[in-house]
C-alpha cells in the first residue's frame, strides 16, 4: 500500500520525524527520510512556523504513521509511505522525559505549566540535567536512587546528565526539612563520603549501562563533578558582590527551609545561605555546560527556584526544574540519612541480601508503584507482571523482579547473586548454599544471631553444646524443646539430645554451625578446633 503526500507536508515530515521516531521502540524509519532526493531540507525547522494547533497535528500524523511501521521514503519529487518491517537501528526511550510522569517519577515542574516548553525543548535537541548530593554520609540511600534513577532516564534519552557531588554544599548545610542546624563535619569525613558517594554514583551508572541498556549505540557519558571545583577559585567578595546582590531578602525568608526553621529552632546565617550556593551551581552549569533542568527530591523545591531566579536575572535565560516524589516509610516518614531509617547504597551498610530482602518484602498494593519508579521495565511488562502476580499471588512474582532489578542496579550481578544465594541460605534451608559460604556472608545474612566460639571436646553432646552456646535457660528446657523437634544444627532437625557433635556431619567446612531455636532464634557457633 502506497500513501502520496503532497511536497510541503512530507518536508516537514522530514524534519519532525527525527526527534518523533525517538518515541516509540517499534518506530521503523531509515535514512531515507533525510535524503530528500534533491530536495534540500528547510533550514528551519518548520515546526517553529506552525500555530501550536497545527503542529500538533503534524506531529500526530507522523507518530501515527511510524507507530503502524511504515517506512517514510523519498520516490522523485514525490514521497511514497509503505509498509516495512525494517527495525529501528537507533532507539532512545522517550525523549520527552516529561512522560515519566506516567511512572511517577515526577511530581512536580518549575516553572508550573511550562510542560509545551519543555516537551519542545528536549524533542528538539539534547539537553543537559543535573542533580545533586550532598556528602554528608559516605553512602547514598534508596531514596537518593529514585533521582539517580530520574537522571538514568534523561541519560537514556540522550540527554546529557550531571550527577554533582556538593563537596561545598555539604559543608555549608541544606536546612530543607531539618528541624535543627546540621553538626559541622571534619575534612577528613568529607572526603570519606565523597569517596564513598563518587563510587556508588559511578557503579549505579556503570551497572546500568552494562545490564539494562541493550541498544547497540553508547549512552552519553554521564559526568560526575564535585562543586569545590569552582567554589575553590572564588574569593567571599567576588561571591557577594557579584552573585550574592540578586538574592531578595524576602524570597530566602519566604522559603519553606527557612520559615519553618525560623519559627522553630532558629537557624545559623551558614545554612540561611545555602539556597545562594545551590543556586550559583546552576548557573555555572548553565554557563559552562548549558544544562537547562534540574532534578532534585520534592524538599528541593526552594533550592530549585532560587536558581531559577539567579539564572533569569544574571543569564537572562528560562531554566525548568523537575522534582521527584519522596519515598516514604509505610508510616509516611522520608526514608533519608537524617531521619536514621537509610536503606544503604554502599555494601558494607546495606549488604545486597538486605536490599534484596527489603525490597522483594515490599507490600503488594505499592509493589507496582516501585517497579515503575525503580526499574527500566516497559509499563506492558509490568502490567503483565501484576496479572501474573492476580492469578499467582503466593509466588510474588512482581516482587522478585522488583528485587533483582534493583539490586542488580545498585550491586552489579555479582551482587545480586551474592543476594540470591544468601536467600537461598536463609529460606531454603540448603545446607549446600550454607557450606558455600564464608563466615562473614553468615554473619551478614543472620545478621542479628548471637555469635558464639566453643572448642570441638571429644564426646561433646548436642545437650552440651546447646547450653555451651546458651540455647536455653536450663536443661529441662533444652531436652524438651529438642525432643519435639525445636531445635535444628544448619537447617537438620535433632531430636536426640545425646547425638555427638561429628565434624562431618554438624559442622561446616567453614567450621561453622549454624544453630536455631524455633522458628528464627539463630545462634552461630564459630568452633575452635
Ligand atoms: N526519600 C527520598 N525520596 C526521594 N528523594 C530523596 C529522598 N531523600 C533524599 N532525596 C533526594 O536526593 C537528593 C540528594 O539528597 P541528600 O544527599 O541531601 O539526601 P538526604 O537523605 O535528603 O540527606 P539529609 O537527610 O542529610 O538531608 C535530593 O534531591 C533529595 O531531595
Ligand atoms: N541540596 C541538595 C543537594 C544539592 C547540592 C548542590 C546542588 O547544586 C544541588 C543539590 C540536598 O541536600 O539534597
Amino acid at each position: 500500500m502506497v500513501y502520496y503526500y503532497s511536497l510541503l507536508y512530507l518536508d516537514l515530515l522530514c524534519h519532525v520525524v527525527d526527534p518523533v521516531l525517538q518515541y516509540d521502540q517499534s518506530l521503523v524509519i531509515t535514512k531515507a527520510v533525510d535524503n530528500t532526493n534533491g530536495h534540500s531540507r528547510c533550514r528551519r525547522n518548520p515546526l517553529e512556523s506552525l500555530s501550536f494547533h497545527q503542529s500538533f497535528v503534524v506531529r500526530k500524523m507522523c507518530r501515527c504513521l511510524l507507530s503502524k511501521r511504515w517506512l517514510v521514503a523519498t520516490v522523485g519529487r514525490t514521497y511514497n509511505v509503505s509498509h516495512s518491517h525494517h527495525r529501528l537501528q537507533r532507539f532512545y526511550s522517550n525523549r520527552n522525559v516529561l512522560k515519566l510522569y506516567e511512572r511517577q517519577i515526577i511530581q512536580n515542574m518549575f516553572p508550573d505549566n511550562s510542560s509545551n516548553e519543555i516537551i519542545d525543548l528536549l524533542t528538539k535537541r539534547n539537553q543537559c540535567v543535573y542533580a545533586g548530593f550532598d556528602p554528608t554520609a559516605d553512602s547514598l540511600h534508596i531514596g537518593n536512587l529514585l533521582v539517580i534513577i530520574n537522571l538514568l532516564h534523561w541519560q537514556r534519552a540522550n540527554h546529557k546528565v550531571i550527577a554533582l557531588i556538593g563537596g561545598a554544599t555539604a559543608q555549608i548545610g541544606d536546612p530543607s526539612g531539618k528541624s535543627k542546624d546540621r553538626d559541622k563535619q571534619s575534612s577528613q569525613m568529607l572526603s570519606h563520603n565523597i569517596k564513598g558517594i563518587t563510587r556508588s554514583l559511578q557503579s549505579i551508572f556503570d551497572n546500568h549501562a552494562k545490564y539494562f541498556w541493550k541498544q547497540k549505540d553508547p549512552l552519553p557519558e554521564p559526568i560526575i563533578i564535585n562543586n569545590m571545583d569552582w567554589y575553590e577559585g572564588i574569593g567571599v567578595i567576588d561571591f557577594m558582590n557579584n552573585i550574592g546582590r540578586h538574592f531578595r531578602m524576602g524570597t530566602m525568608l519566604s522559603r519553606d527551609s527557612v520559615k519553618t526553621r525560623l519559627f522553630g529552632s532558629g537557624m545559623s546565617f551558614t545554612e540561611f545561605t545555602y539556597q545562594t550556593f545551590q543556586a550559583y551551581d546552576w548557573l555555572h552549569l548553565f554557563k559552562n555546560y548549558k544544562c537547562s533542568f534540574q532534578i532534585g527530591g520534592n524538599d528541593q523545591m526552594g533550592n530549585i527556584m532560587s536558581g531559577q531566579e539567579l539564572i533569569s536575572r544574571q543569564a537572562n535565560a528560562q531554566v525548568y526544574g523537575l522534582t521527584v516524589p519522596l519515598i516514604t516509610t509505610d508510616s509516611g516518614d522520608k526514608y533519608g540519612k537524617s531521619a536514621h531509617n537509610a536503606v544503604w547504597l554502599n555494601s558494607d551498610r546495606t549488604s545486597p541480601f538486605e536490599l534484596y530482602q527489603f525490597m522483594i518484602r515490599t507490600i503488594d498494593a505499592d509493589v507496582e508503584k516501585l517497579l515503575k519508579m525503580f526499574t527500566f521495565l516497559s509499563l506492558p511488562e509490568i502490567a503483565e507482571l501484576m496479572r501474573r502476580h492476580q492469578a499467582t499471588p503466593d509466588k510474588r512474582i512482581p516482587h522478585e523482579s522488583l528485587a533483582r532489578q534493583v539490586t542488580t542496579l545498585v550491586h552489579g550481578e555479582e551482587g545480586l547473586q551474592e543476594a540470591l544465594v544468601a536467600t537461598s541460605a536463609l529460606y531454603d534451608n540448603s545446607i549446600e548454599t550454607l557450606s558455600t559460604l564464608s563466615v562473614n556472608d553468615i554473619l551478614k545474612i543472620f545478621n542479628g544471631a548471637t555469635v558464639v566460639e566453643l572448642m570441638l571436646e571429644p564426646g561433646l553432646t548436642v545437650l552440651k553444646m546447646a547450653m555451651n552456646a546458651k540455647c536455653f535457660l536450663t536443661d529441662r528446657d533444652a531436652y524438651r524443646i529438642i525432643s519435639a523437634g525445636g531445635f535444628y544444627i544448619n537447617h537438620q532437625r535433632i531430636t536426640k539430645i545425646d547425638e555427638i557433635v561429628t565434624l562431618s556431619i554438624h559442622i561446616l567446612p567453614n567450621k561453622i554451625s549454624l544453630v536455631r531455636v524455633g522458628k528464627r532464634n539463630y545462634w552461630i557457633v564459630k568452633w575452635i578446633m
